[in-house]
């Protein structure tokens, strides 16, 4: 349902095509459904309604109700073309039809609603020009939309040898291809810039086959590495914003079956409920309801049997990161794995969404009462199931639709704004998700709606003196204090040595101050910063890569909403009061953050004074060993062992590969019975032995290496 996408560059709006994802159609045209009951003003809108057309038309048991406008355009689209068309080229055009009929039935209401509502929620006016625009869209969108039967993982017979097989088999393909990128040989006819990104690109379509092809841990570690400009190479990186969570939806009955399990039977729950989902992702999917009471909610299920399927892969993961760690000391992978699971648990327990939503709603309260947050039904929730208060507005992205309601986009571009600046420097508790499928607006108030609360960021607490550090020591152009003030601040984490950290900051802040204010866009000064950070001993911890994807998001959604959006304008007054920088009239006064500032400057500058002279020394002594040659030595010998090193890694990659495939053609080989197929398995088993044995070997002299470094060091 989301797409960690905020840094993309492609759409110019901070979200590329993949925050339009399936679901967000989906939800346009669940969000335009104003309250107002589909009133199904023209011909083919009849199969709305809360259950209309209710017999599972996600899962393709039918659903034939009231399309009429489905099957024109959608049914074909199977074999989409691009890198879309990978995993759904195999498959039957048959295999689409359910959700083309799904598709055309989610339209048929979509234009009813969304015709109402144009028309002032009651007598339609016919399907317009951009409207029929939706559709088709939306009709191409769905009909993509693959089914459960297509996927692997989504089967019930699907075991963890398997997984571990497939998963195992990916990242050593991938692996292979990645060492072979830079190998010169490898090129038939001889390297060139050209050949090699064109088979980078190649390899980038393969991992974004490969991450749709393995399903929900997958999609969502993607589209997570997919802000991380800072941790891979720019085509995968590019490749992976595009990712979207197209995954089928999964059948009413399962997700009732869930909510049974969990809080008894769905009849006894709710006086309605909705089996064609509003939304459906990796994670989960949601569905309207009614409770006996009378209230409107939404009843987010999750996908069924996803802990155990998260078991696996962050088991499979945990042992790769440990691998990848031992081949590069540049890059902590262990550390991303952790945080990466960390992420995907949170999002997988849903009582810890309600308890975000809950906290999230209380911080507006008195601080920004037009940010609303749906309410949480508890009695209704478990692990696996949230109900919550159903709040549909338009999203925030469609300029059209906000306009058409008497909106001021400015106002919603500035309200969007500053309610991050409100969660991020007030509160230290955010959204770490705002792409425009998480963020409405209620067309009536113009009251922010946000959605989705199982990735939030925490901030130290402590933010606001630690933010003025840094822009004291980037105003005094002093780099261990903003190395001080960053590494406290959270913002980096230093892996090894300082040096190049102290080097690549004082590389930004000159960079900084040469940038005209038109330059520094929050998603040009991000791009500086990952490309400083790229290859060095330190890396950006999530939170500050959420905050940096969350304020580059809401460039790109300010940006859409008004041309002169700059985000820098709005945040300054906004931030100068965070910062609490007021006159004695309560005066926004920017000129303080200098008297601050400077005040802090005395106050260093005198701590400096009374610093012991030997400390000062050292300083001096460490300055003069950085620009001499002595460095540059010992450097040198460094890089040889360094080299060394990959070379063996480097084979042991290769040996992997072949002990894999040779297991696997055993194991396949000894299935397919006795007689010469049993002798080749033998043979295929002994050799994938041997080949595990040289890996073993190789590793253990990569340790021996990495004990001599770090006793050279120690
Ligand atoms: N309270 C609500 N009221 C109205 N619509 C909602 C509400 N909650 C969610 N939706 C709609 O459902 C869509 C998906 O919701 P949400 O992003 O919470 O799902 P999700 O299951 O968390 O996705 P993921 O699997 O990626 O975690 C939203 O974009 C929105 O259109």
């Amino acid at each position: 349902m989301r797409s960690l996408d905020g840094s993309s560059k492609s759409s110019g709006n901070g979200h590329s095509a993949s925050s339009l994802s399936s679901v967000n159609s989906f939800s346009s045209l669940a969000s335009v459904d104003l309250g107002a009951p589909a009133a199904a003003p023209t011909g083919n809108g009849t199969a709305s309604g809360h259950s209309a057309n209710g017999a599972h038309a996600a899962n393709g048991t039918n659903g034939t109700n009231g399309n009429g406008t489905g099957f024109s355009n959608g049914a074909g689209g199977g074999g989409s073309g691009g890198s879309k068309g990978l995993v759904l080229a195999r498959q039957p055009l048959g295999s689409y039809m359910p959700a083309v009929r799904s598709a055309a039935a989610t339209i048929a209401e979509g234009i009813a609603t969304e015709t109402a509502w144009r028309s002032g929620g009651g007598s339609g006016a016919g399907v317009g020009v951009a409207e029929r625009v939706v559709v088709v869209e939306a009709e191409a969108e769905m009909a993509e939309r693959p089914s459960e039967t297509d996927f692997k993982w989504a089967q019930d017979d699907y075991n963890a040898t398997t997984r571990t097989i497939d998963t195992w088999t990916f990242f050593t393909i991938f692996r292979t291809r990645l060492w072979l990128l830079d190998q010169k040989w490898s090129y038939p006819g001889g390297f060139t810039d050209a050949k090699r990104s064109e088979r980078a690109r190649s390899l980038a379509k393969y991992l974004l086959t490969s991450i749709l092809e393995l399903g929900p841990t997958f999609i969502k570690i993607g589209q997570l590495s997919s802000t991380r400009s800072d941790l891979f190479p720019a085509e995968f990186v590019e490749e992976l914003t595009t990712l979207q969570d197209r995954v089928p939806a999964f059948t009413a009955a399962k997700a009732r079956a869930i909510i049974e399990k969990d809080l008894g039977p769905v009849e006894e729950l709710f006086a309605d409920f909705e089996d064609r989902p509003i939304a459906a992702a990796s994670l989960g999917q949601v569905h309207r309801a009614t409770l006996f009471t009378g209230e409107q909610v939404v009843v987010k299920v999750q996908r069924p049997g996803l802990k155990a399927l998260f078991d696996i892969d962050l088991r499979n993961l945990q042992l790769l990161a440990e691998q990848l760690d031992k081949g590069d000391e540049n890059r902590d992978f262990k550390g991303i794995y952790q945080e990466c699971a960390s992420v995907l648990y949170q999002e997988i327990d849903y009582l810890n969404e309600g308890r975000n939503a809950d906290r999230f709603r209380r911080n507006f309260r008195t601080d920004a009462p037009w940010a609303r947050v749906p309410r949480v039904y508890w009695q209704y929730c478990s692990p696996r199931v949230l109900v919550l208060e159903y709040l549909p507005g338009v999203k925030i992205s469609d300029k059209a639709k906000l306009e058409a309601a008497g909106l001021d986009t400015d106002m919603v571009a500035r309200r969007a704004t500053e309610s991050y600046l409100i969660q991020i420097l007030k509160h230290g508790f955010f959204h770490a998700d705002p792409h425009p499928g998480n963020v409405s607006v209620d067309p009536r108030t113009g009251d922010l709606l946000y959605y989705d609360f199982g990735m939030m960021g925490e901030i130290v607490p402590d933010v606001r003196t630690r933010l003025l550090d840094v822009f004291y020591g980037i105003y005094r152009k002093d780099t261990d204090q903003v190395l001080r003030a960053l590494v406290a601040l959270q913002v980096i984490k230093p892996t090894g040595d300082n040096l190049s950290i102290r080097r690549a900051i004082a590389y930004f802040i000159d960079n900084l101050s040469q940038q005209t204010e038109r330059q520094a866009t929050i998603q040009a000064i991000g791009e500086d910063l990952f490309a400083i950070a790229v290859d060095q001993p330190f890396r950006f911890p999530a939170t500050f890569t959420f905050v940096l994807r969350a304020f580059s998001t809401l460039e790109g959604i300010g940006k859409t909403l008004n041309p002169e959006y700059r985000f820098s304008e709005v945040a300054q007054p906004y931030a100068a009061e965070l910062l609490q920088l007021q006159d004695a009239n309560g005066q926004r006064n920017g000129a303080l953050l200098l008297e601050q500032v400077q005040q802090q400057a005395t106050e260093l500058g005198q701590a400096a004074a009374a610093m012991p002279l030997r400390i000062a020394r050292m300083e001096a002594t460490m300055a003069q060993l950085e620009a001499g040659d002595l460095k540059l030595r010992v450097r040198v010998l460094e890089s040889e062992r360094a080299d060394r090193r990959q070379g063996i890694l480097q084979l042991a990659t290769l040996h992997t590969v072949a002990a894999v495939g040779l297991l696997n053609a055993g194991v396949t080989l000894a299935l397919a019975g006795e007689g010469p197929a049993g002798a080749a398995a033998g043979v295929c088993l002994g050799g994938a032995g041997l080949f595990g044995v040289l890996v073993v070997l190789g590793m253990r002299r990569v340790q021996r290496l990495d004990k001599f470094e770090k006793d050279m060091r120690g």
